[in-house]
């Protein structure tokens, strides 16, 4: 079967140095694979090129078979690629119930008009709260979004995400920067979304012990390039993984 996400010699040079060496990668449908790798990797180097932040200097992405090359990274969302956002797009003085009705209506590509779309403003505000139910924020729901703490922020972003309804999950490391407490809740909301199995989900994320149970997969990348790409279980017990990567830097 066609990969839904596939890369061909991915790579992309800042000056001479190369932060994606010719990375080949494919996943399948309803697939999750975590991304881990050391500091400065190129880990979201590789979401930016996926998503289309940045352009390539070589190689290509593909979208079930077909090239993204010359795709912004809007038209990548249309098409199904979803990146989570990061806590700047998120407007700081509207609630957690308005961002995420926004972002449905994004998707929707509605004008809000509350009078004309009385019913449809009802659907959408339906499905943002359900959206907030998935990721655990329906008490916050009211609650100004800067006024978030930085998990609550990070389960507002899945939440957009989700908003969008894209095939492909991109998450950029949601744990990170968060309190011990509040990891266990962002873990509940990505393996309910996992469950629910209808999504692609790719995952950056450094702490290795958090990942291995979510995982179908694990690519390690080192220096830009792709060291390994296997199950859990194959990639604990690769030697050379062991050597560049697990000796020490990923439980730091
Ligand atoms: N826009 C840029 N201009 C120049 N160099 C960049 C740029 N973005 C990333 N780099 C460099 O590319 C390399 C890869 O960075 P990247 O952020 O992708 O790594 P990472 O694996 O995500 O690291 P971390 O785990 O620390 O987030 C680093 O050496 C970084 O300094």
């Amino acid at each position: 079967m066609e990969p839904i996400l596939k890369t061909t010699n991915l790579s992309i040079k800042f000056g001479e140095h190369k932060a994606v060496d010719g990375v080949n990668f494919e996943m399948p449908a309803k697939h999750f694979k975590s991304i881990i790798g050391p500091n400065g990797a190129g880990k979201t180097t590789f979401f930016n090129l996926i998503s289309g932040e940045l352009e390539p200097t070589e190689g290509d992405v593909f979208l079930k078979g077909a090239s993204l090359k010359k795709k912004s990274s809007v038209e990548r969302t249309r098409l199904g690629v979803g990146r989570s956002f990061q806590i700047t797009n998120v407007f700081p003085n509207l609630t957690v119930l308005e961002n995420v009705r926004l972002a449905v209506q994004s998707k929707r590509k509605v004008r809000f008009d509350m009078f004309r779309h009385f019913l449809q403003y009802k659907n959408i505000t339906a499905e943002a709260e359900q959206i907030l139910q998935q990721v655990l924020l329906t008490d916050k729901m009211h609650q100004v979004a800067n006024q978030l703490s930085h998990g609550e922020k990070r389960k507002l972003e899945i939440g957009m995400l989700l908003a969008l309804d894209t095939e492909i999950l991109l998450l950029d490391e949601p744990t990170a920067g968060m309190s011990l407490e509040e990891v266990p809740a962002i873990l509940e909301v990505i393996r309910s979304i996992k469950e629910r199995g209808d999504k692609t989900i790719l995952l950056i994320e450094h702490k290795m012990d958090m990942i291995i149970d979510l995982s179908d997969s694990i690519m390690v990348l080192f220096n830009g390039t792709l060291l390994a790409d296997g199950t859990p279980k194959e990639i604990m017990d690769n030697e050379t993984v062991q050597q560049a990567y697990l000796g020490g830097l990923a439980y730091e």
